[in-house]
């Protein structure tokens, strides 16, 4: 029998994002960074880096191609753009000595800031290049040893899916696959089709395997789990599912993710699993944000209204003042 709750998102909301206070300083509030952006795609990242400062996150960087950088950068000041990442065309020619060195240099320049970061974000708009995913998976390494969380989405859910010993037992790690990822996902790790008539247990069961990471499969309501709880968001959404909505979940439970691991390591008391209070506030405030960007612009609402219309949804819970 399935155990699936209906979370209360708002109450989340209100329990994890923190008061305005003229006494904190910048960085406090969140610094993520986003993994992700290539030649083929440059909105997925920036969407998922812009949606963290909108929410309220104080410092968003985007780790992408050299490719990628201008673009992202142009897009918006507000973001920090590294461009770090290589594809194989542009080493093509390179040794197999050479092609370890520019390896080495790629994981060096991320390791120079992990440890500042609270969150990232790995996978928007990635792409599927060998070579650069081999580079994002000791990424992955670096980001366990380090403790730090990370939100795996898009091309960085297919890497995982073809290597799931990246996040196996890491409890800092949430996946959040869409329909096709989630299906891939099944297929590999459970060895059978997705099951729609008991989707709580089979998420359970998925998360569990994969040793309790934490893991929001995104529908018609999204479902969350640890391996040991269920729970579901379907209060607002919109029947608009133009592309890059993911992009803004994954950028969003980065942040609701660092606010919630803040809080509950100041207070003891809070036995909840951040991952989880992460998911649930982000999945229940994009759903309101593209509820109410729906009520807008209707047929021609976009990803950009909905990060629009992001601090507005935040406001009308947890107002500033
Ligand atoms: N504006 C943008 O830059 C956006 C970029 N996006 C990025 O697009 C990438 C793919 O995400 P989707 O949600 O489309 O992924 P899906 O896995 O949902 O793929 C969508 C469709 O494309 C096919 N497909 C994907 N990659 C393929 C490949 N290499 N060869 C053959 N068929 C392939 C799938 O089988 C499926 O039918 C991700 O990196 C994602 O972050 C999306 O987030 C949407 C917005
Ligand atoms: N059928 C649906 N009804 C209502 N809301 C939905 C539905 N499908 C998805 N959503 C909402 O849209 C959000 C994004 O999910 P979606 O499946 O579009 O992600 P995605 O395919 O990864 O998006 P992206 O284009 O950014 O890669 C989900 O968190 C969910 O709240
Ligand atoms: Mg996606």
């Amino acid at each position: 029998m399935s155990s699936t709750l209906e979370a209360d998102a708002e109450s989340v909301l209100r329990l994890v994002t923190p008061s305005l206070d003229l006494k904190r300083h910048k960085g406090q509030a969140g610094k993520i960074a986003v993994i992700g952006g290539c030649r083929e795609y440059t909105g997925a990242p920036s969407f998922a880096a812009i949606s963290a400062l909108k929410i309220g996150a104080d410092l968003s960087h985007v780790f992408c191609t050299k490719d990628a950088a201008p673009v992202i950068k142009s897009y918006s000041p507000e973001l920090i753009v590294h461009p770090v990442l290589e594809e194989s065309y542009t080493i093509s020619d390179f040794s197999e000595e050479e092609k370890r060195q520019v390896q080495e240099k790629v994981v060096g320049e991320v390791d120079k800031w992990i440890e500042r970061f609270d969150c990232l974000v790995i996978g928007p708009g990635l792409g599927r290049d060998p070579f650069l995913l081999e580079c994002v998976s000791k990424i992955m390494l670096l980001a366990k040893k380090f403790n730090v969380p990370f939100v795996v989405d898009g091309d960085g859910l297919f890497l995982v899916t073809n290597s799931i010993d990246l996040v196996n037992s890491y409890p800092l790690a949430v996946l959040t696959p869409n329909v096709n990822e989630y299906k891939r996902l099944v297929q590999k790790v459970l060895n059978c089709e997705v099951d729609e008539e008991n989707t709580g247990d089979q998420l359970r069961s998925l998360a569990k395997q994969i040793g309790g990471v934490t893991i929001l499969r995104k529908g018609k309501s999204d479902l969350i789990s640890n391996g040991e709880i269920v729970k579901s968001v379907s209060i607002y959404g919109s029947p608009r599912r133009c592309g890059g909505q993911g992009d803004i979940l994954s950028g969003s439970v980065a942040v609701f993710l660092s606010w919630a691991q803040q809080l509950i390591s100041g207070h003891e008391s809070l036995s909840e699993n951040p991952a989880i209070l992460g998911c649930v506030a982000a999945s229940g405030l994009l759903r309101k944000a593209a509820s109410l960007a729906f009520t807008k612009h209707k047929r021609s609402t976009l990803t950009s209204d909905i990060i629009g219309c992001l601090g507005e949804s935040l406001e009308d819970i947890c107002p500033a003042s």
